[in-house]
């Protein structure tokens, strides 16, 4: 079970932190957010109850597993999401692995950007007659993957290799280009639902595929998620962890806290920071209110892994703007550790040995978080006792729930992304997609270029 310790958020641990008196003026409405978030029952709590989806992946289970290596393209939610799960809950020197050592199970790669020195690099690495090609897609016209689709496709036709065989597509059940090729051509297919926006189909096959091809218990993944749920919707504030973060990032906002930092004290749990990052911003960032007033709302998330960046980013968070609220993420118990071994005598190095590295990562977060709050910098932490499925599937539906809390606050909607429209509009202008010919984009009048 995850912990969340909101200790350095408050008086008089951290000076400047939240008080009581704050702290119990917003209780009320946090709760009754909590009340309108249930009653809505959003699409991401849906899923995590509907059994058919795991039943899908269970259907396939065994055509999976027959290949050695699992291909993952998508992008933004069709992706980050499946990578965060991967990071997690395989050793980090997966792909090295042999079959035996993964027993059974599969590598796994992802094609998200279009950068061709990252693409060719993963399509150099696998063997496409031992590859299942997953494109993940909700609405199926992504440009960047179906770049990366075209490129897979003929791939495996000028090996010779059956397309049917070697792909699945993740999309919409009933609508968009990749549901129309699967349908004409019979590619196996699995659902995302209708009303699931991509920054909260973790838990859906989006997620669940690529987990399962990696190893992972998508049904602890789904029973944390769904116990996540039940204390995201009590309405007592302290005793729900999503409706504590959201009152403290609430309040911290308006004390001008409008950067929240993610801050794993884990590689495996870094790429969380990422998944989470979308999620944030995405659906926190909007122009319009609910009743359509410009407000230009938002937090703005940033990643940062401890111990790494408290000798990049740490002076920043010390001295500079008192504008984050920052989150900690903790491994309690890691899968391995390292004993650090005596072989000097001296007093600066001597104190390290017969410590472990695990050991040595708590006590600078904790250096961390102490050094924060003396200098009235807030924090909290959520702690992963170990790292599992089931605090995986938890940690997703709890801020998934936070973020859809902190939409209600800030009255916006957090399911929308208006604001990623017309870049994309551009983009097909330029790569001169039919009926974008006339897209309206501003050139530069006056160009400030150095050669
Ligand atoms: O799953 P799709 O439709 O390919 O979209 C990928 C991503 O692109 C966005 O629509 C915009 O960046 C995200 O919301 C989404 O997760």
């Amino acid at each position: 079970m995850l912990r969340f310790d909101f200790s350095f958020m408050f008086e008089p641990n951290t000076k400047g932190g939240i008080n009581e008196e704050e702290f119990n003026s917003v209780k009320q409405i946090i709760s009754k957010s909590v009340d309108r978030v249930v009653k809505n029952r959003p699409a991401f709590v849906s899923v995590v109850f509907d059994r058919s989806h795991i039943d899908s992946i269970e259907d396939i289970r065994q055509w999976v597993l027959s290949f050695d290596s699992l291909v993952v393209v998508g992008i933004g939610g069709s992706n980050l999401g499946a990578v965060a799960l991967a990071n997690a809950l395989t050793p980090l020197n997966w792909n090295h692995l042999s079959k035996q050592e993964r027993n059974g199970y599969l590598k796994i790669f992802f094609l998200e950007n279009v950068d061709p020195d990252q693409s060719a690099a993963i399509l150099d690495e696998i063997d496409p007659r031992k590859t299942l090609f997953n494109i993940v897609s909700k609405s199926g016209s992504t440009a960047e993957c179906l770049a990366h689709y075209q490129i897979i496709r003929s791939l495996l036709q000028l090996r010779g290799i059956n397309t049917t065989e070697h792909l699945i597509f993740t999309t919409d059940p009933t609508k968009g280009f990749l549901r129309r090729v699967a349908n004409q051509e019979k590619i196996r297919t699995l659902d995302i639902p209708e009303n699931l926006g991509g920054r909260f189909s973790v838990l859906s096959p989006v997620g669940l595929l690529p987990a399962m091809a990696c190893g992972v218990d998508i049904k602890a993944l789904l029973d944390g998620a769904k116990d996540a749920y039940l204390k995201c919707a009590d309405i007592n504030v302290e005793k729900n962890p999503a409706a504590m973060i959201a009152a403290c990032h609430y309040l911290n906002k308006k004390k001008g806290r409008n950067i929240t930092v993610m801050m794993p004290y884990s590689n495996k749990l870094y790429s969380l920071a990422d998944w989470f990052r979308q999620l944030w911003a995405e659906s926190l960032g909007k122009k319009y209110s609910l009743t359509g007033e410009v407000v230009n709302e938002g937090l703005t998330p940033v990643k940062a892994l401890g111990a790494v960046d408290q000798h990049s980013q740490l002076q920043l968070y010390n001295e500079g703007p008192d504008d984050k609220t920052i989150i900690f993420l903790e491994v309690e118990k890691h899968e391995r550790d390292i004993l650090i071994p005596s072989t000097h005598k001296d007093d600066d190095i001597s104190y390290l040995s017969g410590k472990t590295l695990s050991t040595l990562l708590k006590s600078e977060l904790t250096g961390t978080e102490r050094a924060l709050a003396n200098n009235g910098r807030p924090s909290m932490r959520v702690v992963f006792p170990t790292i599992n499925a089931y605090d995986m599937g938890q940690f997703f539906m709890y801020f998934e729930f936070t973020t859809a809390l902190m939409g209600n606050l800030l009255n916006i909607n957090p399911y929308d992304q208006p604001g990623v429209e017309l870049s994309k509009k551009i983009t097909y202008s330029l790569m001169g997609r039919k009926n974008y010919e006339e897209t309206e984009f501003a050139e530069p009048s006056k160009k400030v270029v150095i050669d």
